[in-house]
Formats: structure tokens, sequence, C-alpha cells
């Protein structure tokens, strides 16, 4: 799929070299209708089956003279085209040119100011005497064979360096970041101007040739399936999958019975009514429900949930009968970039913390081949190509929702119990919020239910009943995140009502633990 979107649009090759800005650099692109791409630095340049305009070396945090340093693939100078290297991008094209790479006396993180020498440079145009942010501890001593020097900072003589015939570029700070202020043009500059890509990367395009290679790929009577949540990634695919192939897309949404209030119908409706979209709900919440009996471990929960989920899925999808008598071919799954970029990444795979579920990546014995049409795209991005499908607004910026759902927020032992009176203080909080305004300030709120008992007084009477613990976040990413400031006021009237109109609960309180060392979610 990465290889057809690269072969409709110009596309810039980022290769990783693991730098935690890497994927900035492809954001900061596409902001500008440049499509870009990011494969892992030990891409080999004969496996790509499509031609970049251009070429960057993302930075990294390895140094290009130690053992086992990652090294471009020297074929990347025969596709003839402009280079830039940034950071270790630029330390490595030094080695690669005269090895003048070594430790520096001291490190380099922060702000410097940008010294353009070379005023006619197309790289620079713009951007001279402008803040560029430096996260650097080797450095250039002396300057690659057949390079020039074109800018300078304080600290850095080799600030900037280019080639004295070929379009190869060098800078050792990073302009994909928002502190290195003209950073943008810079890398817009050396798109536009130097590698001459077309600026048509825009979402109406991307919908137009997406159709169109999802109806190439299915031909004209195979069928496909997916899951659907309700959330905003599977919607937008399954809106983009019908707007292909109508109604031989067949979306399954299962009622794990962990869903929040009303979740099912309203999905039914919205999707099914609204967006045309071929939708079967499957209620299965008893089978969810009898498998959870007796479990409190959250890993435990985790994978019962994923199971069960692969198992009535599996179930439902036999029932579905193609028109054309054959069986079902394909699988549409909400899959974006970051967890593609996740799985490329140099850096290898990270410790896990929780399971988190995924119906389709479970599915691979299922031997369905898989449709993922946001593959590309960032959540922003989606977000963006799902207001242009039509899909209502409110449902295009809802907060995520776990697969797992409410049984990860009620803690402990999951009941039929349980979740009602974590749905019913979730729906409240959620109610108060969106009356407050405050719903798109916030990345993702809601309740859990503690496993613990307090004492309290109402109506003269003794109560001992359970906790109710509120979670709201800001983040860009879900990797780190904070708490969200709420007013005292906001507070005070959410507990009063919670405790109010939610029978069980005694108590509530508000979480304000940053992610790390929280996560998220509580288990
Ligand atoms: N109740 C459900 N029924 C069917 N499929 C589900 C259900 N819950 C989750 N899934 C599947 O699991 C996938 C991953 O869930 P995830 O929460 O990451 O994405 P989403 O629900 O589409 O979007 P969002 O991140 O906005 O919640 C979904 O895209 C969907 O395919
Ligand atoms: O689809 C999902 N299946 C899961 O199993 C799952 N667990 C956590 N999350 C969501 O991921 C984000 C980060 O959450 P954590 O900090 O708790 O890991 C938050 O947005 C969480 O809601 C999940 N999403
Ligand atoms: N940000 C970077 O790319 C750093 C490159 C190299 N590791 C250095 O310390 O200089
Ligand atoms: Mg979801």
């Amino acid at each position: 799929m990465a290889e057809e979107v690269s072969k409709v649009f110009d596309t810039i090759l980022v290769l990783d070299f693991g730098s935690q800005y890497s994927h900035l650099i492809t954001r900061r692109l596409r902001e500008f209708n440049i499509y870009a791409e990011m494969l892992p630095c030990t891409q080999k340049i004969s496996e790509l089956s499509w031609k970049p305009k251009g070429v960057i070396l993302s930075g990294g945090p390895y140094s290009v003279y130690e053992d086992g340093a990652p090294h471009v693939d020297h074929d990347v100078f025969a596709l003839d085209v402009p280079i830039l290297g940034i950071c270790y991008g630029m330390q490595e094209l030094a080695w690669i040119n005269g090895k003048q790479v070594a430790r520096g006396e001291k490190r380099e993180y922060g702000p410097a100011t940008l010294n353009v020498v070379d005023k006619v440079s197309p790289l620079f145009q713009g951007v001279d005497h402008s803040r560029v942010w430096m996260s650097h501890g080797d450095k250039l001593h002396g300057l690659p064979t057949g390079f020039k020097v074109i800018a300078t900072s304080d600290n850095s003589p080799y600030c900037g360096i280019s080639h004295e015939s070929k379009p190869i570029y060098g800078i050792q700070f990073h302009p994909e970041v928002t502190h290195s202020t003209h950073g943008k043009i810079l890398l817009k500059n050396f798109a536009v101007d130097l590698c001459h890509a077309q600026q048509n990367w825009t979402m109406e395009n991307f919908i137009d040739t997406e159709i169109q290679r999802i109806r190439n790929l299915v031909g004209p009577t195979a069928e496909v399936i997916g899951a659907v949540s309700g959330g905003v990634d599977s919607t937008v695919a399954s809106k983009l999958m019908t707007e292909a192939i109508g109604d031989r897309f067949h979306a399954l949404l299962v009622d794990n019975g962990v869903l929040r209030l009303n979740e099912a119908a309203m999905v039914k409706e919205t999707l099914g009514d609204g967006l045309g979209i071929n939708l079967t709900v499957v209620d299965a919440s008893e089978e969810f429900l009898s498998k959870l009996k007796g479990v409190a471990d959250p890993e435990k929960k985790r994978k019962i949930i994923g199971n069960t989920f692969i198992h009535v899925f599996e179930r439902e999808a036999a029932k579905i009968k193609p028109r054309d008598g054959k069986d079902i071919e394909f699988l549409l799954q909400g899959t974006l970039y970051p967890d593609v970029i996740e799985s490329i990444s140099f850096k290898g795979p990270s410790q896990t913390i929780k399971t988190h579920h995924n119906v389709g990546g479970l599915l691979e014995d299922m031997k369905l081949k898989l449709i993922e049409p946001l593959r590309e795209l960032f959540k922003d991005e989606v977000r963006h190509l799902g207001e242009l499908l039509g899909i209502p607004h409110d449902l295009v910026w809802r907060h995520p929702f776990p697969g797992p759902g409410i049984a990860i927020r009620v803690l402990g032992e999951v009941t039929p119990s349980q979740v009602q009176i974590a749905r019913m203080a979730d729906h409240i909080y959620i109610e108060e919020i969106k009356r407050a305004g405050l719903y798109h300030k916030i990345a993702q709120a809601f309740a859990c239910l503690l496993p613990v008992k307090s004492v309290g007084v109402m109506g003269d009477q003794r109560t001992y009943e359970q906790v109710i613990a509120l979670r709201a976040i800001e983040t860009s990413d879900f990797m780190t995140a904070d708490w969200f400031p709420f007013e005292h006021d906001f507070l005070k009237r959410v507990a009063s009502r919670i405790v109010n109109e939610v029978d069980g609960v005694a108590r509530v309180t508000y979480d304000i633990t940053s992610k790390p060392p929280a996560t998220v979610e509580w288990e």
C-alpha cells in the first residue's frame, strides 16, 4: 500500500536512524502537502519499488564512528536526487566522505542562532538569523571531501554544509522541531525548490486514489469484512471502504457488554443508518461477561477479551455468505501510521507494559488479506479525512476508547452491576465535560470504579459504598500525558451528581498523576 501511494504522489524518503524526532520530519513535509514516507535507515535502495524525489537522513542516538552504528546504503547516492542529512544524518555524510567526526568537547543541547554563509543557497532562503535547535554530542572536525560550509552558529563552524557540485546538504540542527522557528521553511525549501516535489498530497486527492486502489484490489465481486468499534479509526476506514465497494463491505460491531452507555445503539444509528455502512451489531455481552467472571488480574482480563473478540468475530464472519459464492477474501483494519512506525523503527521493540487489544492484529491465522487504508496517516489526518467523508464532527473528534472498554475501568472483578456503576458515572462525567465546553480541550476522559469501600453519610444514614476515580488527560500522542486542570467548581458539580445519581457510589476522587509514571488507563 505504501508503495502505491509513493507511486502516485511525489515522495520524499526519510531514512530513520532512530531519532525521537524522525517522524516529525514526515509530519512537517505533509503539512505543506508533500507526501513523505519514513523507512528504517537499513532500507536497501535497490528494494524500493518507487523512486523518491529526495532523501532525508534523520538524526539518531548513535555515533557514526562506534562499532555497530547504523549506516546508509551507498546506493542512495546513485539515485541522483537531492539528499539532506540532519544531525546524525549530516555526520553520516561526513563519515562517508573522510571520517572527520568525533566526540565534541561538550554536548550542545538547545537553541542557537543560524548564520547563513552562502546567502544564495536555495536551502536557506528565508531562514537566516533564525533560532535553530541543537541536540548533539559529536561534531565534524573538518570538512568532508568535496563539501563547503554554507552556515555556521556560535558553537558550530559546520552548522550547514553542502557538496561543491551535487545537491547534497547537511545540517547539524533539527529543522523538524518547532523550537527551530524557521525549520519548516527550510524543509520546504529542500522538498520544493531542491527536489521539485509537487505539493499535491491533499486528503481530497488521497480519497480519490485510495478509493480507486481499493476497487482495483478487491475487484468487482469480492467481499470484505471489518471490525468496527464506533471509534474514530474504524469508522473512517469503514466509510472509505463503503464509498469504494458499497455493501460488499460488512462491518461487525461486537457488543462485549463493556461498552459505554447506549453505545451499540448509537453506533448502529450513526454508522448504519446515518453513514450507510453495512453494519451488523452482534450482542455477545453475556459471553464476554461470563468469561470475565471471577477474574481480577488486568492482564488476564485483557487476554480473555482479546481472545473472545477473535472467537466471536470469526464465528460471525463465517455466517456472511458472499454473493459471488466464494469465501471472504479481505479484512479491513484501521491501522495508523504511528503503529507502522513503531513496528519499522530501527530502535526495536519496547517492553510490554500492557497488552493492547486489537482484533485484526490477532487474526493472522484467518488467512484473510489485510486492507489498511489508514496505514500512511497520522490521527489528525484521519480526522481530517473523516470530516471530508461526511462523518459527523462529534464522531470524528471522539476521545479514543479502548477495545477492552469498561472491563479495564472496573478495577478487580468485572460484574454486570459493577459495569453499570462505572458506565453511569462515566456518562455523567462526559456529559458535564461537554456541557462545560471542555470536551475538545481534553484528549481523553473517563471514570473508573475502584474496588474499595468507603464510609459516607446520606440523608442521616451511614453509607458504605464504592469510590469512583475520574481521569482526564492532555496529550498529543498518548505516550506521555498530563492531567487536565479542571476548575474546582466543575469537579464539585461532577462529584455531587455522581454520588447523588449513581447507586453504589459514596465518594469521588480526581486522578492527578501524569504518564509516566502512571498510564492513562488504570489497568
Ligand atoms: N466492540 C468492538 N467491536 C468490533 N471491533 C472492535 C471493537 N472494539 C475495538 N474493535 C476493533 O479494534 C480496533 C482497535 O481499537 P482502537 O480503539 O484502537 O481503534 P478505534 O476504536 O477504531 O478508534 P479509537 O482509537 O478512536 O477508539 C478497532 O479499529 C476495531 O477494528
Ligand atoms: O484499543 C485499545 N486497546 C487496549 O487494550 C488499550 N489499552 C489502552 N488503550 C488506550 O491507549 C492509550 C494509552 O493508554 P495506556 O497509557 O493506559 O497504555 C489510551 O488512549 C488508552 O485508552 C487501549 N486501546
Ligand atoms: N540528534 C542526533 O542526531 C545526535 C547524533 C549523535 N548521536 C550526536 O550525539 O551527535
Ligand atoms: Mg476504540
